[in-house]
């Protein structure tokens, strides 16, 4: 019998963590949990124990293909607070994992790596060892099979140089949807993951540079560490449904399933039921809109035109006109429209009460609460401070802008937002995208917006400024993850620069940092991309990719587009990954037919709820590219896409920054300029 070998000693070591989860897991089912038997309260609560006890199973079922650990620190002896010294050697070692596994005693085999003890994991290097002696990371096979190790030494000796496994990694051939990246996140993006919750980031960064990673492990860092501080919901907002699939994997996979994911249109929950020509959508986004509807809004606030007379009792009281005005002078602009009409309507019965009271009587509250309510009263709201709804004030604005939009747009801009043909009433408005954007804007204004304790906004470059004054206004009293590239703007209201843009979030202490370490697409393919830049973002430098694999472009000149198409879809279906064919969005339907009556299995995002995850080879309108990667993309006829909008080229950009691997690109009409 030989001795055994360091990797079959942690081999053993994964084993016993997973039988100790497999008993923890055991140990919940079998808790017995009080069940009542009788009454309708009794049996909620047996179904709340029940799913609770069922939630913390599931939690702690192993995940067969998920290594329990991928890295482990040995620190000085002593170094970790709170360890046995008796422990000996082994007792400051420690085993980084997606969660926290401990053995019968409560002895920790494996610590989460949202955990302090786990960041020098990310973050500890020679030069700032951070207690750590030796920091080891771990292969495993597709079936989580313990295959290899790598130390890194942090004090003494000489460097390793650059981590093997850590590379392997990265050059991972790309399939299916997004996958965590706890076991290599790098230490700048370590240090925005672990950014305190009170503070709000944005983060540019160039495509690739891992900002949907990095925001998605943020959440998952902050969930873990202040649970209690985000009870008011967290929501990741993305750009369409097609990126969110791509995503929602991440964060379940991590033990996260409470987050919500949503684009901004799901978010405001208002029905699109009409549509806005590309001027007035653009102007609907503008800021100036914010002043508009505020002016619009207060503008329903009257002037008193006789007194309030509130006959009690025989006796009548009157509160004069000039009171009157003055208290809702007083209270105008002071607070929300809605609990300003509120307001109005006890400080008009307190005026009342005063006549009472000077005549002898002595009111109580109850009377109080009975004027307030009384029909002179209300009478007198309805006239000077009536009751609104988003719909009717907006209603007002597109039927005639001119009043409150006056001095803040020209009068051809005015004729713009003006609708074309007039609706007759609130009630049957048909209401865009932009004008649901609006009316939420109106809504909060008039009451207050419930706040969020947490965004994350990914793509946030495309925000028209009103939108983020919706984002902003759903986390007033929470913090905010903004994440982006300038250069991949697309919209409308594409921003030119960030600081401009965050202002509108309203929180003015935003930290904008920036990542610039490409991980997605090799240094040939962003240094051809990057030709686009000094066009669509002169300021911006092109990102550094930290691929080693040199990857393959290919550009064709094509005279038979069809055949060269299915030829380089079924060259690239020969290798193990994803393959994403992008075209316009006018052409992607008829290329999907293409390869379909060729016989080669294709899917269409859009159509295609689960495109991403079904298939090897997904057919990709431009327009649904953004944050979206494969490991071989063919583009087809760049010219098309970039003539297909006014932000063109800042969209062919983003679709020639998706590729891990290879970028093929076809076309038989010429390519743009700066290509
Ligand atoms: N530390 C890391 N280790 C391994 N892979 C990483 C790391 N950081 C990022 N990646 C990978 O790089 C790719 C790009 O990441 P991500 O989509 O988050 O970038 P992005 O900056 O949001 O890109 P885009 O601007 O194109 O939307 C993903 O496959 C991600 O898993």
């Amino acid at each position: 019998m030989g001795e055994i070998t360091e990797l079959e000693s942690e081999a053993e070591y994964l084993a016993a963590a997973r039988a100790a989860l497999g008993r923890m897991r055991a140990d919940v089912l079998a808790t017995e949990t009080p069940e009542f038997v009788s009454g309708t309260d009794e049996v909620w609560f047996n179904t709340m124990y029940r799913m609770a006890r069922a939630r913390r199973g599931h939690d702690l079922v192993d995940l067969p293909d998920v290594p329990l650990f991928f890295g482990r620190l040995d620190y000085e002896p002593g170094t970790i607070h709170g360890h046995d010294p008796a422990g000996g050697a082994d007792a400051d070692r420690v085993y980084v994992g997606r969660r926290r596994v401990r053995d019968d005693e409560g002895t920790p085999l494996v610590v989460d790596w949202r955990a302090p003890v786990s960041m020098p994991f990310y973050r500890a290097t020679r030069q700032d060892p951070q207690g750590v002696l030796l920091r080891r990371r771990y292969g495993f096979s597709d079936t989580a099979r313990l295959t290899a190790y790598e130390d890194e030494p942090l004090t003494g000796g000489t460097g390793t140089g650059a981590s093997q496994l850590l590379a392997a990694e990265i050059e991972r051939p790309r399939a299916g949807p997004m996958r965590d990246i706890v076991a290599t996140i790098q230490p700048e993006q370590d240090e925005l993951v672990r950014a305190p919750l009170a503070q709000s980031i944005c983060v540019q960064g160039a495509p690739g540079t891992g900002k949907t990673a990095v925001g998605l492990h943020r959440l998952a860092y902050l969930l873990y560490t202040e649970p209690n501080r985000l009870t008011g919901g967290v929501t990741v907002v993305g750009p369409n449904r097609s990126f969110l699939g791509y995503i929602r994997h991440v964060l379940p996979a991590l033990g996260e399933v409470s987050v919500v994911h949503k684009t901004v249109d799901e978010l405001l929950d208002r029905p699109v039921t009409g549509t806005d020509t590309d001027g007035a959508a653009r102007l609907k986004g503008d800021a100036r809109m914010a002043e508009v509807l505020r002016g619009a809004l207060w503008a329903h606030i009257g002037e008193p035109d006789e007194d309030l007379v509130y006959v009690h009792g025989g006796t009548r009281h009157r509160v004069y006109r000039d009171d009157l005005a003055r208290t809702v002078a007083d209270l105008r602009g002071g607070t929300r429209y809605g609990p300003g009409r509120a307001g109005l309507a006890q400080r008009l019965a307190n005026l009342v009460l005063k006549q009472m009271e000077r005549r002898g009587a002595s009111p109580d509250d109850r009377d109080l609460a009975a004027v307030a309510r009384s029909k002179p009263v209300r009478q007198l709201l309805d006239a000077v401070w009536p009751k609104l709804t988003p719909e009717q004030v907006l209603f007002g604005v597109l039927t005639d802008p001119g009043p409150a939009a006056e001095g803040l747009f020209t009068a051809e801009e005015q004729a713009t937002l003006r609708w074309a043909k007039p609706y007759r009433s609130a009630k049957s408005a048909k209401w865009s995208a932009a004008d649901t954007v609006l009316l939420d804007e109106l809504a909060g204004l008039i009451d207050r917006t419930a706040s969020l304790s947490h965004v994350m906004v990914d793509e946030a470059q495309d925000l028209s400024p009103m939108q983020c004054r919706a984002l902003g206004r759903r986390c007033v009293t929470g913090s905010l993850t903004v994440l982006g590239d300038i250069a991949q703007g697309t919209s409308a209201w594409a921003a030119d620069d960030w600081p401009a843009l965050l202002d509108h979030f309203g929180k003015p202490d935003i930290r904008l940092t920036a990542l610039d370490r490409g991980f997605r697409v090799p240094a040939q393919i962003i240094e051809y991309a990057a030709r686009l830049l000094p066009a669509i973002a002169p300021g911006l430098a092109s990102p550094v990719s930290v691929r080693q694999a040199s990857g393959a472009l290919r550009v064709t000149a094509s005279t038979a587009l069809r055949e060269d198409v299915l030829r380089a879809c079924r060259d690239r279906l020969a290798d193990e990954g994803s393959v994403g064919l992008i075209a316009a969005d006018a052409d992607i339907a008829a290329l999907h037919e293409v390869l379909l009556a060729a016989g080669v299995e294709a899917a269409l995002l859009g159509r295609d709820e689960d495109a991403l995850e079904s298939g090897q080879l997904v057919c990709v309108p431009a327009g649904l590219a953004k944050g979206l990667e494969f490991d071989s993309v063919i583009v087809v006829e760049p010219g098309r896409i970039a003539a297909a909008e006014s932000r063109g080229l800042h969209r062919l950009y983003v679709v020639l920054t998706r590729a891990v691997s290879t970028l093929d690109i076809l076309h038989a009409e010429p390519l743009p300029a700066p290509l």
